[in-house]
């Protein structure tokens, strides 16, 4: 029997989306987003007008006040929607616009007039008509571009307005549609049709147990198809099938002729002389995925592949049938259905009632979740079982071994109220080959690949769609009609890998309830050229080999280029991170480590090399979005639009930051440090060489959540590589920041070999035993560790503390 991780890796490994097509904009809302989709232009895309009032020189305003009113003749006038006037003035004889001392009547969202650079407010201003025309008098100094919205106020040119993998929220096509987008890329929506197995059965609604004790109302099909469709999918419901064999068999091969894309059964998936569901599948032809699965409830189940259709059989009993549902099917689905966030999130909840079965095997439990007390109640059986799980808003999940959980203990509960925000269920191990890591047609057997070639070609209806476009790698930018590699990068599910080697030997990963603390952060420093790169390099090739999954950050002060053979980021990547991101002046990327098995992409012989995933310039959009988890994350991020504006680049201000920006500011030399007080960088005092530093106010949780957001799975680790420190290497640690007050683990001495880095390591890894790192904890909201610890750089490492990491610049 396979455990239920096993079930969920393998169901959600074998499948992808099902191909893409173009829909019209005002029907991409509850879509899926295939590509990214960008801004074609600013929005607007001229001054707009933002008050009724009057358009004007500011410059004309600038000697009025109370009692000292300027007089501007009036000359024109502009509505929203219209650009005549200024060609009637002009064909007047007039200037065409608004010249010195004169003003126009405009309206909220018309042009600014030319000439114009402000708007007086209709309330800040008094018609005056004598002999010699129609006037306007001001009393008020307005500034230029007062009332007046910039190009690019609502949305950057460029700008990253729906990602690849997102469903399309009604606001998010109203932004699309504002930004003058006609098409959209979407995958396909996937068919599903429901049957419902089993003689006892009388249609929902019609018959009832209190006339007929036998009979029983098919409530398991009205409940999914009402799940199913809302997660935007089509379903159809196929009736009710009877158990004798040969109707049973008739009914399946008609559903998989349907051409639904996935036959989703109830009932008659136990041991039964009757339960003939998966037996009749496999005689019909079907190649088996899954069966029994070592849970309760939800145990009888069955996976399949009848040509190109899925075959899924649940189990009747409707607890275990949703349940089952909840914890697996529904994943599924969202992935065939193209999302790159395909599971709830989990928290750890005190359990606040006795855990109602034996600990013995694993089990899921209908609950009731506190959310803001942190606890949870189980509701069975304390009510009836079916109004128990109508009830719930919670599943637990307990994985047995042992003895159950007590009171007051903490147990996974699944928040059934939450919507979709990750790629892997926080209740099991990250997965070796990360969800969604899969390459797009990549050979499974029997599984409908995405056309070899992945996504369709836009539609023939010739409507171009210049906004979009899949834009994730440097120089290959893939058109919606490629099968970029880059989608997949985006996490893009893909018909590919088979669930990876288990997770064999790694450390469980750290598991919290939310509010969940970011990973800790480490810092590897020294002066340049004193062997930094190969420090980092050694210590992450240690980590990855003990299963520490490390995301790299490589502040390359004096910006980067991506794409270079034996750059200092290649060997991060190759010393094992699954990520690497690089901070520069300008621009910032994150590399993702290549799935085994992926030869190209232009990284080199190296299968298991790293891809660049995107490289955006620092003023210009996020890298992937943060994750919903962003907020929660807290600690040392403030809200997005906070962290927005503490990670603009100085020189990108002049554009506003967008919404949800990721890129790390990378002051200037000289700049000012942005972001909020705590705020430090790596770069000592004397660093000199004014390399700047990285601004840490939030980009490490936005980072930690790309990395959760492409990859499925968070790192356990941050690993800075940069930051002049006091000489030789040192390796660093903080608390989800880096210095100012931090301390030093290791300290290596010059001409340091493979013995002195495993002593850091071991000494790093200590540190992070210790609960200071790896384990979670609330470890994200504790101020730095001051001094350092006992024990640290034993062996080849220095030994010396340091009480006084770096500084923070003032
Ligand atoms: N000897 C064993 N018997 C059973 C085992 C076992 O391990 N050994 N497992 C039990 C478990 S656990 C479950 S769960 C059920 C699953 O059985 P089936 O999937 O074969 O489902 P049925 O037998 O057809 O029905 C079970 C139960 O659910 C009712 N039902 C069925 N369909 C619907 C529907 N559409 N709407 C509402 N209710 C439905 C049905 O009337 C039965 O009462 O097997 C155990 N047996
Ligand atoms: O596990 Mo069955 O699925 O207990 O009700």
């Amino acid at each position: 029997m396979v455990s239920l991780e096993q079930a969920f890796a393998t169901l959600i490994q074998a499948a992808g989306p099902l191909g893409t097509e173009r829909v019209p904009v005002v029907r991409a809302a509850g879509r899926v987003a295939a590509v990214d989709v960008t801004a074609p232009g600013p929005v607007p895309a001229a001054p707009r007008v933002m008050m009724d009032g009057y358009a004007c020189r500011a410059a004309d305003l600038a000697g009025a006040g109370p009692g000292r009113p300027v007089r501007l003749r009036l000359t024109g006038r502009r509505w929203a929607g219209s650009a005549r006037e200024a060609a009637d003035a002009a064909a007047a004889g007039g200037t065409g616009g608004v010249g010195p001392r004169e003003a126009w009547q405009v309206s909220t969202g018309a042009l600014l007039p030319p000439g114009a650079d402000v708007v007086v407010p209709t309330e800040r201003a008094r018609r005056v008509r004598d002999a010699a025309g129609e006037w306007v008098e001001v009393a008020v100094p307005l500034p230029a571009g007062r009332h007046v919205a910039p190009p690019g106020e609502d949305v950057l040119a460029g700008q990253r307005l729906v990602a690849a993998g997102d469903r399309i929220t009604p606001r998010r096509a109203g932004l699309l549609a504002a930004a003058g987008i006609g098409w959209v890329t979407v995958w396909r929506r996937p068919r599903v049709l429901l049957l419902a197995t089993g003689d006892e059965l009388v249609p929902a609604g019609r018959g009832s147990p209190g006339t007929d004790p036998a009979a029983v109302p098919n409530s398991n099909a009205l409940t999914l198809a009402a799940a199913i469709a809302s997660l935007g999918l089509e379903v159809e419901t196929g009736g009710i099938v009877p158990d004798e064999p040969a109707a049973l068999a008739a009914a399946l091969r008609r559903a998989a002729a349907s051409g639904a894309d996935v036959v989703i059964t109830t009932g008659g998936v136990s041991v039964g002389p009757r339960d003939r569901v998966a037996r009749t599948w496999l005689d019909l032809g079907a190649r088996r995925l899954l069966g029994r699965i070592d849970v309760k409830p939800g145990g009888p189940f069955f996976a399949g592949r009848l040509g190109p259709v899925w075959v899924l059989g649940l189990p009747g009993s409707p607890a275990s049938c949703l349940a089952a549902f909840e914890v697996l099917v529904r994943p599924f689905l969202l992935r065939l259905a193209g999302q790159r966030t395909i599971v709830r999130p989990a928290v750890r909840a005190r359990l606040a009632a006795p855990w109602p079965k034996a600990g013995d095997r694993p089990r899921l439990v209908w609950a009731r979740l506190d959310r803001a007390g942190g606890a949870v109640e189980p509701l069975v059986p304390s009510m009836g079982r079916l109004e128990a799980v109508a009830g719930s808003d919670a599943l637990l999940y307990h994985p047995g071994r042992g003895a159950a959980p007590r009171p007051g203990e903490a147990v996974w509960a699944l928040d059934l109220e939450a919507s979709e925000d990750r790629a892997w269920p926080d209740w099991f191990a990250p997965p070796a080959v990360p969800a969604g890591w899969a390459r797009e047609g990549a050979a499974v057997p029997g599984s409908r690949a995405m056309g070899g070639g992945g996504p369709d070609r836009p539609g023939g209806d010739g409507e171009p769609d210049p906004g979009e476009a899949a834009r994730s790698q440097p120089g290959g930018t893939a058109g919606p009609g490629t099968a970029g590699p880059g989608e997949e990068r985006l996490g893009q599910p893909g018909a590919g890998a088979q669930p990876g080697p288990a997770d064999a030997g790694r450390p469980p990963a750290p598991r919290t309830g939310a509010p969940r603390p970011g990973p800790p952060v480490v810092a590897v420093t020294g002066r340049s050229g004193s062997g930094k790169t190969q420090a980092a390099a050694g210590l992450i090739a240690q980590l990855a080999r003990q299963g520490v999954r490390v995301l790299a950050v490589k502040h390359a002060a004096h910006g980067f280029d991506l794409d270079r053979r034996g750059s200092d980021s290649q060997r991060l990547a190759e010393a094992g991170a699954v990520a690497v991101a690089l901070i520069g002046p300008e621009e910032s990327a994150l590399r993702l480590l290549r799935p085994a098995g992926d030869a190209d992409g232009g990284w080199g012989p190296d299968p298991a090399g790293p891809v660049p995933a995107r490289v955006r310039p620092a003023g210009a959009g996020p890298l992937p979005p943060a994750s919903t988890g962003t907020a929660r994350d807290g600690g040392t991020a403030g809200g997005d639009g906070e962290a927005a504006e503490g990670m603009a680049h100085p020189r990108a201000s002049a554009a506003r930051p967008p919404a949800s920006g990721l890129n790390p500011a990378v002051p200037a030399p000289g700049c000012p440090h942005p972001g909020d007080a705590g705020a430090s960088q790596p770069d000592a005092p004397g660093s000199g060489a004014g390399t700047g530093g990285i601004a840490w106010t939030g980009w490490v949780d936005r980072l930690v959540d790309a990395c959760q957001h492409l990859l499925g799975a968070r790192p356990d680790l941050v690993l800075v590589e940069g930051g002049a420190g006091a000489g030789w290497p040192e390796v660093v640690v903080g608390e989800a920041k880096v210095p100012p007050r931090a301390e030093v683990v290791a300290r290596l001495r010059p001409g340091f070999g493979p013995r002195e880095l495993e002593a850091a390591a071991a000494a790093l890894a200590r540190w992070l035993a210790a609960g200071s790192g790896g384990g979670g904890g609330s470890r994200g909201a504790e101020p730095f560790r001051e001094g350092p610890r006992g024990g640290c750089g034993e062996g080849g490492a220095d030994r010396a503390p340091r009480p006084t990491a770096p500084a923070p610049k003032p």
